[in-house]
């Protein structure tokens, strides 16, 4: 087996199975109120667990200023690392990781973008195909929070058909009070509602909420995938609340090298 193909064949980590749908950050901060899988993709799961499994993917990608937090937060997540040292991200990178939902694989490919503007240039490479916008900004300077709103308008701009969800991410708790952070949150949280995104307040320092906001992303697009798969489908391939089963297509990543991890740097 070449080194291309080893990332997807791996098993899932025990850490990274997902069976009851994760909880939103705050009620007011939520879009979508839901406790468990849409039904249809519950019966479409149960079904695809007897044949063959295919393998989905979801794009995601971070944006925000620089400096806010991007890397730290996909590093908390995918590596449980943190790092105090600020190395600007050069270009994009992105990371691929796998769980299994409701009994299917599924992988997020997770791209860190360069915050600097001179990598603007290169935005149309990577919202290409996403289908869900991490916009984060730095709860310790309210400042990066004003320029969400720009972030979302060029997310927009490249790729507003295929988007199923967008957040927006309040990074860096671990900076602010309690009360300066509820303050905050009153802010954006109104920031995003007009966004139509769904809000969270994490710190990569200690990890708060960091697992717990990949899993609600990881869900909802993967629950968003599978409805569009239905829809794309029909009958005779999905019956949508019938007795037959989706297909459901191996989708590989646009990656290169050594598996899970990929740079594209321009400009
Ligand atoms: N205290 C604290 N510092 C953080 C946190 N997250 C990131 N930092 C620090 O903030 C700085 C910037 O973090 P990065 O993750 O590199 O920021 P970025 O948004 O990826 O920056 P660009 O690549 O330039 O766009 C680093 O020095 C990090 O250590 C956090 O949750 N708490």
């Amino acid at each position: 087996m070449d080194s291309s193909s080893t990332w997807y064949s791996l098993p899932v980590h025990r850490d990274r199975v997902i069976s009851r749908f994760p909880k939103w950050y705050r009620p007011e901060a939520c879009q979508q109120f839901k406790d468990d899988f849409h039904s249809q993709v519950k019966r479409a799961c149960q079904e695809q667990q007897t044949r063959a499994v295919g393998l989905k993917m979801s794009k995601v990608v971070v944006v925000g200023d620089l400096y806010v937090g991007k890397t730290c937060l996909i590093n908390r997540f995918c590596k449980d690392v943190f790092d105090r040292d600020y190395k600007a991200t050069i270009g994009v990178d992105f990371e691929i990781e796998k769980f299994e939902i409701a009994g299917i694989p599924y992988n997020l490919q997770i791209w860190d973008t360069a915050g600097q503007e001179k990598f603007k240039c290169i935005a149309s490479a990577y919202y290409r195909g996403a289908e869900v916008i991490i916009i984060a900004f730095d709860l310790a300077d309210i400042q990066t929070l004003e320029h969400t709103k720009q972030w979302l308008e060029d997310a927009l701009k490249e790729n507003e058909q295929g988007l199923s969800s967008i957040f927006l991410v309040g990074s860096k708790k671990d900076l602010v009070s309690q009360a300066e952070c509820e303050r905050i949150e009153s802010d954006a949280i109104k920031i995003a509602s007009e966004m139509q995104a769904e809000y969270w307040s994490m710190s990569s320092k200690t990890g708060e909420n960091v697992r717990e906001f990949f899993f609600r992303v990881a869900a909802l697009a993967f629950e968003a995938s599978i409805l569009k798969e239905l829809e794309k489908n029909d009958v005779p391939t999905a019956k949508i609340g019938g007795g037959d089963t989706i297909r459901m297509d191996r989708t590989t990543a646009e990656h290169s090298g050594n598996g899970t991890n990929s740079t594209i740097n321009c400009c």
